[in-house]
């Protein structure tokens, strides 16, 4: 399975194509939907998420609500493209007029600067801000619900929460404690029923609107778990082919993610190796199972059969409306950063985002070493499948 996204934050439209998606996947535009009214909401957010109302248009490769193994073209309209039409235009040459949103003093944080050099985008920084901006993120989560949907049939879920923002920690217990991986199993089975309201709460609500009242922005951690995945996907033979590299690259590819541990992480740089591996123990009903998670699900770059414990740090919104220090990239005089409407955080987003990653990547992997042709016929190799490694 390969994808590829296009669009412009404030062109008219948002593009992926998907290549490799079995035939026969129950999929309906609600399904992908669901998942992009996820990302959109969160407390913290800026004016755009009002303008916009996400929702995607299947353009090939799915009829009568089941795939037909073509690829599979999603589409979702920017209708904010309203306000930027004559900005954003194709075919005029730029004027004064058009040029009216122009972007000369590079904002710090933010791809303007360098992406304006290595471009050579000399007369208006804004032919970076268009493409960097997470506006395209939008595409990925429309593209990790395809994926989710096809682990659902596989008996694989993921899900992304919040840990904190800035310095309000997430009161979910079961989200730090990774010992428990008996209590963390049985979490699972509501996890789709939390709502994003849940996970920000009143203390970190109070940062928020601290930061945006100071013009200040804050980041946070978010954490993906994902369960139901067989031991044996990604491998240790190769560095290309160790998954746990694909996940955390896959993470990091976020916008604005600036790190990525699983299980304990970072943490058990601290611990001695007793506290950290997961002890082995075999039994009748299960075969081989582990007695924690420190390790988050990998070993040798393979999944274990454990669940998947993944986090990535978020850095603060780069755009403050109390503006850094720049430099105009015509007059190289000292000024102020260019100000664009902003998001005070979207760590919520974030958790939704880096779930829709997480879900890529093992649909990925799952497709890689089965059959891609036919759904059941995926179905009964994975089968097939963990019989074998159940009875090792
Ligand atoms: C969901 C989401 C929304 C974002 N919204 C904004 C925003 O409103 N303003 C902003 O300056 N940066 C925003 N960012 C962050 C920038 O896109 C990002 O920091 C920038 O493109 C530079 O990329 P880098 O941080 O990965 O280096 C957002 C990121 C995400 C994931
Ligand atoms: C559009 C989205 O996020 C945008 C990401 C973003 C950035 O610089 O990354 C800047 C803002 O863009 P705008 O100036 O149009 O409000 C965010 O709203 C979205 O998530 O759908």
């Amino acid at each position: 399975m390969k994808y590829m996204t296009a669009g412009e934050s404030h062109g008219p439209e948002e593009i992926a194509i998907i290549e490799g998606i079995p035939s026969g996947l129950h999929l309906t535009e609600q399904d992908v939907n669901k998942e992009l009214s996820r990302r959109q909401h969160g407390y913290g957010r800026g004016q755009r998420q009002v303008i916009e109302s996400d929702t995607v248009k299947f353009l090939s490769g799915v009829r009568h609500q089941t795939t037909l193994g073509s690829p599979i073209t999603l589409n979702v309209h920017n209708d904010d493209h309203n306000h930027w039409a004559s900005i954003m235009d194709p075919n005029e040459p730029a004027t004064d007029e058009n040029s009216v949103r122009k972007v000369m003093r590079p904002r710090p944080g933010h791809a303007d600067l360098v992406g304006g050099m290595k471009y050579r985008h000399f007369s208006d920084l804004r032919n970076v801000l268009e493409r960097s901006s997470a506006r395209e993120t939008v595409m990925r989560v429309a593209v990790g619900a395809v994926a989710k949907q096809l682990l659902k049939e596989l008996g694989i879920d993921v899900h992304g929460f919040v840990l904190n923002i800035g310095p309000a920690k997430t009161k979910l217990e079961h989200l730090t404690a990774f010992n428990t991986l008996n209590d963390l199993r049985q979490q699972t089975e509501s996890f789709e029923t939390r709502t994003l309201d849940e996970e920000t709460d009143n203390e970190m609500q109070a940062v928020i609107d601290k930061a945006k009242k100071e013009g200040n922005t804050v980041g946070g951690t978010v954490q993906v778990f994902a369960t139901g995945v067989p031991a044996g996907l990604g491998s240790y033979v190769t560095a290309d082919d160790k998954l746990d590299a694909k996940i955390a690259r896959a993470i990091v590819g976020i916008n604005a993610f600036k790190g990525v541990d699983f299980g304990g992480g970072f943490n058990n740089s601290e611990k001695f190796g007793s506290e950290v591996m997961d002890e082995i123990f075999w039994s009748e009903d299960k075969g081989f199972y582990r007695g924690s998670d420190n390790l988050g699900g990998f070993e040798g770059g393979m999944t274990t059969g454990e669940m998947i414990a993944v986090r990535g740090v978020v850095k603060p919104i780069p755009t403050l409306y109390r503006p850094m220090h720049s430099v105009d990239i015509d007059t190289h005089e000292d000024h102020k950063a260019s100000i664009e409407r902003s998001d005070t955080t979207a760590v919520t987003a974030a958790a939704v985002i880096a779930e829709h990653m997480v879900a890529i990547e093992l649909a990925k992997a799952i497709l890689d070493k089965f059959d891609t042709d036919n759904l059941g016929r995926l179905k009964e190799q994975l089968t097939a499948y963990r019989e074998e490694i159940k009875e090792f």
